[in-house]
């Protein structure tokens, strides 16, 4: 069998806070194949950034823990990386992240083409003539209008949706042959996000980049990728094809979360108009979902596992497990 390009492992983060350790991220397993997209879907505080962070080993330690688990990528476990091996051979080289801001990555003092040249300079070592066409061959590639026009322009003078496309521009232009996408549209408007959807589906389809695609709005994933998973309480809940987690979910919280999907693609999802909030510590060594779930039975009370239903859906919960939904 293919070895995934992407492997995370029994990763379990904790932070340590003022009222105790927490556990934020607790996930059992994902494999992302090469030149696919993995969608992952979960209200806010779920832990999508805090995963997207850890693989990038960005997270703040302290306060933060990695107390268990395995980060592969292609083989090579990046948590038994030090930072400086970060810097030269995955952060910005083979492993790209996009931010829901891309303010937040851009240098608002230097023009899009002198990012792009310096990046493009750093990485292939060719001279500055090169670089600009590059940069300008780059530009076209993400569909950037007026391509060398906009070389002069600075990040203050594109709008969102733009300057999102000349971080992705960025990002391919230093070699990133995986996309970290972390609701990489959340402010933009319908069209403009559309558009951007459809470029990162391109990316991955033409040129074979991986992506790992972070939505609150699972909307957002069904387009764009061809795996999901559903995050809740830093625990993977369920996980399968696209298609088989959003047309046929089978845990309580994915029916709930799509449930309350808003018709704008825009709009993120705030489950606690729909069940009240479970800011409770979850009961020990119970379901996650076990506070908020309307449906649990006896068997949910102890710990459940991720369990195959068919094919690649996976879901981990006392009621699919052999309980039924409505017992
Ligand atoms: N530095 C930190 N110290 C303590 N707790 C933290 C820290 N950073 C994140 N957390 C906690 O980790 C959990 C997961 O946060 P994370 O930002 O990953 O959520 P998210 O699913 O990305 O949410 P959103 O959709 O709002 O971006 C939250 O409960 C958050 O409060």
């Amino acid at each position: 069998m293919e070895r995934p390009y992407l492997h995370i492992k029994d990763l379990k983060i904790n932070f340590h806070t003022f009222e105790g350790v927490k556990t934020v991220l607790n996930v059992d397993e994902i494999k992302i194949k090469k030149g696919e997209a993995f969608g992952i879907i979960g209200e806010s505080g779920t832990g999508k950034t805090v995963l997207a962070l850890s693989i990038m080993k960005l997270l703040e330690m302290p306060p933060g823990e990695i107390e268990s688990g395995e980060i592969l990528l292609d083989g090579d476990d990046l948590l038994k990386k030090s930072i400086k091996e970060m810097e030269r051979e995955i952060r910005g080289k083979k492993v790209s992240m996009i931010f829901q801001d891309p303010m937040s990555t851009l240098n608002p003092v230097y023009t899009i083409g002198q990012q792009l040249i310096n990046v493009i300079r750093e990485s292939k070592k060719c001279d500055k003539n090169t670089a600009y066409t590059e940069a300008v061959d780059m530009l076209n590639t993400v569909k950037l209008p007026d391509a060398e026009r906009a070389m002069d322009k600075y990040p203050h003078e594109l709008s969102g949706g733009q300057r999102q496309r000349v971080i992705i521009a960025l990002a391919l232009s230093c070699g990133a042959e995986f996309l970290i996408a972390d609701e990489p549209t959340r402010n933009l408007d319908v069209t403009i996000q559309a558009g951007i959807l459809k470029l990162i589906k391109e990316l991955q389809t033409n040129l074979k980049v991986t992506v790992l695609f972070i939505a609150n709005n699972p909307g957002l994933i069904s387009a764009t990728c061809n795996d999901a998973a559903v995050l809740y309480k830093g625990e993977i809940v369920e996980m399968g094809t696209t298609k088989e987690v959003l047309r046929n979910p089978q845990h309580p919280y994915t029916f709930t979360l799509l449930n309350a999907v808003p018709k704008d693609k825009d709009t993120r999802i705030d489950l606690s108009q729909v069940i009240p909030p479970d800011d409770t510590n979850i009961i020990r060594g119970s379901c996650v979902y076990y506070n908020r779930c309307t449906n649990k039975i006896a068997k949910c009370e102890k710990n459940q596992k991720l369990i195959r239903l068919e094919g690649t859906h996976y879901v981990k919960c006392g009621i699919c497990n052999g309980g039924g939904m409505n017992e």
